[in-house]
């Protein structure tokens, strides 16, 4: 038995709950009990999608938290969240299991479990138990996504958190295969590649159990991407999503790109536009990577909970919302220019602009300075011109 007397406590706050874990020099995977301050908006963003989902099912639902550390998602979750059945808190490490229970009692909970277990062993012990299953491990989630897929329900909620951005955006292109049997490419647009890449290895993998998703919110911020996953059942739904995986071709010289639909599908070689070679990535998601009606929902939950990072997180959901129904990567207003040799214009004039010639046009959460358009390259570069020689 850890005698918690042994530690010299922290103690912080969290939405309406209050966690203690041993004080530490520096987040690292090398703190006795793990907790990172900088993942608060990750945790009061998946209050509010664990809030929404439990609306929308209109039941009782039961969480496992697979990766607990302090226990802080697991007893935010039950804290903070209504219509929450039994939680499940696993970690393979016996002192952050001491530190949770011992944050399960300072919130004075009930119907909550610890469990020391390897992630993949808890999932497979527990096949169909619960509702929503929640994936935070230090790196790559992608060793678990297996045992998830074996044991998801169907209509449950899928949640998923990679700190590798560095694989997932194309700064190493190998551990992005290995890990994600995908080619990244690290163009301006990598963070949206990186997520489609792990959404779609997410649909791949849960496909084998006869699974497949339907992505409700993902967000690229800081060094980490987080997807919000509605898993359903079914062969023929899982051969239907699947026809959502495929590529994009990128050209690194006039930045063209096509996304193409389809894992053996034929992809273009050259560019139609100035005749380089394209560059490839994927296979990836090339479906919806953010659903309205869910983020609406969830900025609405918002107004009824106490969360710290409010003004921030609104910014982001809304900043997801505005761009739900546009194409598959954006345009670098700086990459355009610099490959013209112009200064840019006023972002603001160039989204006038390119509505004003009758194309959509939006901001992403990927880049404050990105254009989600359907307009094609050779349209934008003479719209920045012509505003530039204004
Ligand atoms: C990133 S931390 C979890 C952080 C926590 N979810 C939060 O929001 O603060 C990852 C945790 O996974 C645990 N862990 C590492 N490998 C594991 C495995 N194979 N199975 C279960 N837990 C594991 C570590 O002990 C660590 O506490
Ligand atoms: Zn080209």
């Amino acid at each position: 038995m850890i005698n918690l007397d042994d530690y010299k406590l922290k103690t912080i706050e969290e939405g309406l709950t209050k966690i203690e874990f041993p004080e530490y020099e520096k987040v690292s995977s090398d703190a006795p009990v793990f907790y990172n301050p900088h993942m608060e908006l990750n945790r009061d963003i998946s209050i509010l999608a664990l809030q929404t989902f439990q609306k929308e099912q209109n039941r009782e639902i039961d969480i496992c938290d697979l990766f607990g550390g302090s226990g802080i998602r697991g007893v935010r979750y039950k804290n903070e969240i209504d219509g929450v059945g039994h939680v499940s808190i696993n970690d393979i490490s016996e002192l952050a299991n001491e530190f949770e229970q011992h944050n399960v009692n300072l919130n004075n909970l009930e119907d909550i479990s610890i469990h020391n277990h390897d992630a993949s062993m808890f999932l497979r012990q527990n096949r169909g138990k619960f509702d929503v299953i929640d994936i935070d491990p230090f790196g790559t989630p992608s060793p678990f996504l297996d045992s998830a897929g074996y044991c998801a329900r169907r209509e449950s909620l899928l949640c998923v958190t990679a700190t590798d951005t560095s694989a997932l955006c194309g700064t190493y292109k190998e551990p992005c295969i290995r890990k994600y049997n995908s080619k990244p490419y690290k163009s301006e647009y990598c963070h949206e590649t990186g997520i489609r890449i792990l959404a779609g290895f997410c649909a791949l993998t849960l496909s084998k159990y006869a699974k497949c998703i339907e992505v409700l919110l993902s967000h690229s911020t800081e060094h980490y991407m987080r997807l919000y996953l509605k898993v359903k059942k079914g062969s023929k739904r899982s051969d239907e999503s699947l026809k959502n995986i495929g590529y994009i071709s990128h050209c690194k010289e006039c930045l063209y790109r096509e996304c193409n639909k389809g894992l053996a599908t034929s992809i273009p070689d050259t560019c139609p536009e100035c005749g380089e070679k394209l560059i490839q990535a994927g296979p990836l998601w090339l479906g919806e990577i953010q659903n309205k009606d869910f983020i609406s929902k969830m900025i609405k939950e918002s107004e009824n909970k106490k969360l710290n990072s409010q003004n921030q997180l609104l910014k982001l959901l809304n900043a997801c919302l505005i761009e739900s129904e546009s194409p598959a990567t954006f345009y670098d207003v700086h990459s355009i220019c610099r490959s013209l040799k112009i200064s840019a214009p006023k972002l603001d004039l160039i989204f006038d602009e390119i509505r004003n010639n009758g194309f959509e046009c939006e901001k992403t959460h990927f880049s404050p300075i990105g254009i989600k358009t359907n307009a094609p390259i050779n349209k934008i570069k003479n719209i920045l011109k012509k505003l530039e020689s204004e």
